[in-house]
């Protein structure tokens, strides 16, 4: 299994691309179930999770190209793949595949609105908590779905097809806003979501749904409206830049030092996150096509945050952050509230000297002036990203292993920071 290997001290200076959100391609790509027309997605991130998700989706009958050499990658502007989903050859979406991968559930959404029935095995995922899917039963149950648990698999039936509803999530769920959308687009008549999440991936989603001939309304708010439409055509979108992969790389520039510009994506994306980083003590402005990410000199501050859905301060950033909190002048806070198990980097944060006490879902956090190289296991995506960036201010080697976590969502990760300067190498086997 490959691991990571990061010998720390050096400062980032240089550019870092910004791929495509996985966040965003998954719920475009699973969208592609809808239409039996072409639905072309640019920069698409070349991550395990999409890969994975191509193969669920050829599972359904879903063909893909890749513009150019197969699965060529330019570096400059992201991958583009047509997905054709002519017929829909199986409704089930097995355990096999399904288990890998929290998103590969949502196909259950357009499987129903376009083949009236869906059969699919209950997800996998990182394990970050219970994560059970309720929201989506009770969701797809108000469009006029039956829904059975049968064996570990949710099967979900609608003869006559979907019909439009009113629909209020007791809790904010991005995955169940994303399948609600999709349901909806080919449900008979008007469906009006209350208390859906806001967050840019959401409208990501909603602006393809239009291209493709959906009608839309209200994405980014807390009330989204859908009048029904009796079939999709196909469309062009530009998967939108993934702000998880930009706060990772402003923090681990906030936490070695330096001055890096973020190319290719937007500061409005995540105002919070940035705003917290600035209170860090990082000079965090916007440029021509990028945001450039600044710290030079001076200690890092330390910030109290807590997790919230968007606009709030993004679960997904939250252990890279405490990262960068292990060396900060002070004591601070992090409290999650998205996820009852999301803490699992701190033990491994401990290994390098880090000073963390949990108190259910509060750490306190007591910044340390050195943190010294050691061996550290990645436990899920996000957690993988923490540990490589307290490697960078480590003392010495760290060796991350595990690191088919870090594939899931981070494109290049070494050549992307080593091109700024870091001492970052993969090691395979
Ligand atoms: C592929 C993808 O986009 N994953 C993101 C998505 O995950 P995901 O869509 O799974 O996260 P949700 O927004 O659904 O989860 C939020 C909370 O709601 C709970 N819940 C959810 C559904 C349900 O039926 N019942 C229920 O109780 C979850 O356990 C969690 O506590 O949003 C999360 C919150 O921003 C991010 O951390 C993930 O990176
Ligand atoms: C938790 C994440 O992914 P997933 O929802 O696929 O487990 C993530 O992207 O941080």
């Amino acid at each position: 299994m490959d691991r990571i290997r990061i010998r720390g001290g050096n400062a980032l200076n240089g550019t870092i691309p910004i791929s495509g959100a996985k966040n965003a391609a998954l719920p475009l790509m699973i969208a592609s179930l809808l239409t039996d027309d072409t639905l072309t997605l640019e920069n698409v991130p070349h991550l395990a999770d999409v890969e994975q998700l191509i193969r669920i989706l050829g599972n359904h009958g879903v063909d893909y190209t890749v513009s150019g050499k197969r699965l060529a990658y330019d570096p400059a502007s992201g991958r583009t793949i047509h997905f054709t989903a002519r017929t829909i050859v199986d409704t089930t979406a097995p355990y096999e595949l399904v288990s890998k991968m929290r998103a590969s559930f949502w196909v259950i959404g357009p499987l129903l609105a376009r083949c009236h029935k869906a059969r699919v095995s209950l997800p996998g995922g990182c394990a970050i908590g219970t994560r059970p899917v309720d929201l989506f039963i009770e969701g797809l149950r108000a469009l006029g779905a039956t829904i059975d648990i049968e064996n570990g698999y949710v099967v979900a039936e609608a003869r006559g097809g979907l019909v439009g509803n009113r629909y209020v999530f007791p809790k904010v769920s991005v995955g169940a806003t994303h399948v609600m959308l999709m349901a909806a687009s080919l449900a008979r008549g008007e469906t009006v979501i209350e208390n859906a999440a806001r967050e840019p991936e959401i409208v990501d989603l909603a602006d393809c749904l239009n291209a493709m001939g959906a009608r839309i309304s209200g994405a980014g708010t807390s009330t989204i409206t859908i009048q029904g439409v009796s079939a999709l055509s196909g469309a062009r979108h530009r998967v939108l830049p993934d702000r998880i992969e930009t706060g990772t790389y402003a923090i681990a520039v906030a936490m070695a030092g330096g001055d890096v510009t973020l190319a290719g994506t937007r500061s409005d994306l995540l105002a919070t996150a940035l705003e917290s980083l600035r209170h860090a003590g990082a000079t965090i402005e916007d440029v021509p096509n990028g945001i450039r990410v600044r710290r030079e000199g001076g200690g890092i501050g330390a910030v109290d945050v807590a997790t919230d859905p968007f606009p709030g301060f993004p679960t997904d950033l939250q252990a890279q952050f405490m990262a960068l909190m292990t060396k900060a002048d002070g004591v601070s806070h992090i409290t999650e509230t998205i996820f009852e198990n999301r803490f699992m980097h701190v033990q491994e944060l401990a290994r390098l000297g880090a000073r963390i006490s949990l108190a259910g879902q509060v750490a306190r956090i007591e910044g340390v002036p050195r943190l010294a190289g050691a061996p550290v296991m990645a436990t899920d995506l996000r957690a993988s990203v923490s540990l490589v960036i307290a490697g960078l201010a480590a003392e010495g080697e760290t060796t991350v292993s595990r690191v088919y976590h870090l594939d899931r969502g981070f494109e290049r990760l070494e050549e992307k920071l080593g091109a700024c300067g870091a001492e970052v190498e993969r090691i395979s086997g």
